[in-house]
């Protein structure tokens, strides 16, 4: 089996309420380089870990992470709609993989995606039934969140369980990194909010609509300066991907949830989807990076980041 990871952070925002141009070239040249990456590497699997925005995942079951043998896209802020090429067959097969290691893991055999399962397929390989894929949702947003050292383990079993498949396995990473977009949530909601994130009932395109003029306003707000939104914090994120780099994948086991939150803002969390990616590549044996790229950038809220990975040639 041969593994690699690409971690890659999303944003409603992008072409929606994009940076100077000399910003946004440097963006489109690290993803350029992450395609031309993915391209040489050839993956004939792809998992991918990502969280989900109230689009799939509600507070009436919300798991803290979960594999699915099928998945549909809702086609939010502009992204593609319907069913990702799932490869059913490795899903079911990873699923048992890690069930057997002792993670316990819950299964969707029809589950729903939103944009941050859609951006990196769509950036990456030009659309979300390209490649076969198995998604991987990673809860970064709903609160409460268990330990880090959870997800560390969840992405350890996979990547386990993906080495005894006889496949080229890209691990992918989406979201993060220190970021603090207006994400509903639930504690203090008035309660037409608190029901509909509890039941989940799906937005008209009215609603729709709304919600994502809501999110665009706020990244001019944001880069206006005119926000109680947390910053950006580059000294952070940093950490987080020389900890990735490092390969010093254990540190990650003393992060706290509170101590993510107050240092990169409420969806910050989104970089559980990079720890399981590279706790995944990390299982398959010892790996280096081979790319990497970050630029706070405030009119799509995010601290954006662009990694490469392969495994060592001697491992
Ligand atoms: O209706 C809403 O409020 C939707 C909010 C939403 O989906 C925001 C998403 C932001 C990200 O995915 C991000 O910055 O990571
Ligand atoms: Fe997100």
């Amino acid at each position: 089996m041969t593994a690699a990871a690409v971690g890659l952070s999303h944003s409603p925002l992008i072409g929606r309420n994009d940076p100077a141009p000399d910003v946004l070239a440097a963006v489109e040249d690290a993803v350029e380089t992450a395609r031309s990456f993915v391209r040489a590497f050839d993956p004939d699997l792809v998992v991918l870990y990502a969280p989900d925005h109230y689009n799939g995942f509600f507070y009436k079951e919300m798991p803290p992470f979960c594999l699915a043998t099928e998945a549909n896209a809702v086609g939010d802020f502009g992204s593609a709609a319907g069913a990702l090429s799932v490869d059913t067959d490795a899903a079911r097969s990873l699923a048992r993989g890690v069930l057997d290691r002792g993670v316990d893991l819950t299964v969707s055999a029809r589950m729903t995606v939103d944009h941050g399962f859609v951006q990196p397929l769509e950036v990456l390989f030009g659309g979300i039934d390209k490649v076969p894929v198995v998604p991987v949702f990673v809860n970064g947003v709903a609160t409460p969140l268990g330990p880090v050292s959870r997800i560390r383990a969840l992405g350890t079993a996979i990547g386990e369980a993906a080495a005894v498949l006889d496949r080229r396995v890209l691990f992918l990473g989406s979201g993060g990194l220190s970021h603090d977009p207006p994400v509903p949530v639930l504690d203090g909601a008035p309660p037409r909010v608190a029901d509909a994130l509890i039941e989940g009932h799906p937005p008209t395109p009215e609603q729709r609509a709304r919600g994502e003029e809501r999110v665009i306003q706020a990244g001019r707000d944001y880069a206006a300066g005119s926000t109680r939104m947390v910053p950006i914090n580059p000294a952070w994120d940093n950490l987080v991907l020389d900890t990735l780099e490092s390969g010093r994948l254990t540190d990650v086991d003393a992060w706290t949830v509170e101590w993510m939150g107050a240092e990169g803002g409420g969806s910050a969390h989104e970089v559980r989807t990079w720890i399981a990616a590279f706790a995944s590549l990390a299982a398959t044996g010892s790996y280096r990076t081979t790319s990497r790229f970050y630029a706070p950038i405030p009119e799509w809220i995010a601290g954006f980041a662009v990694t490469t990975a392969e495994q060592e040639p001697n491992r």
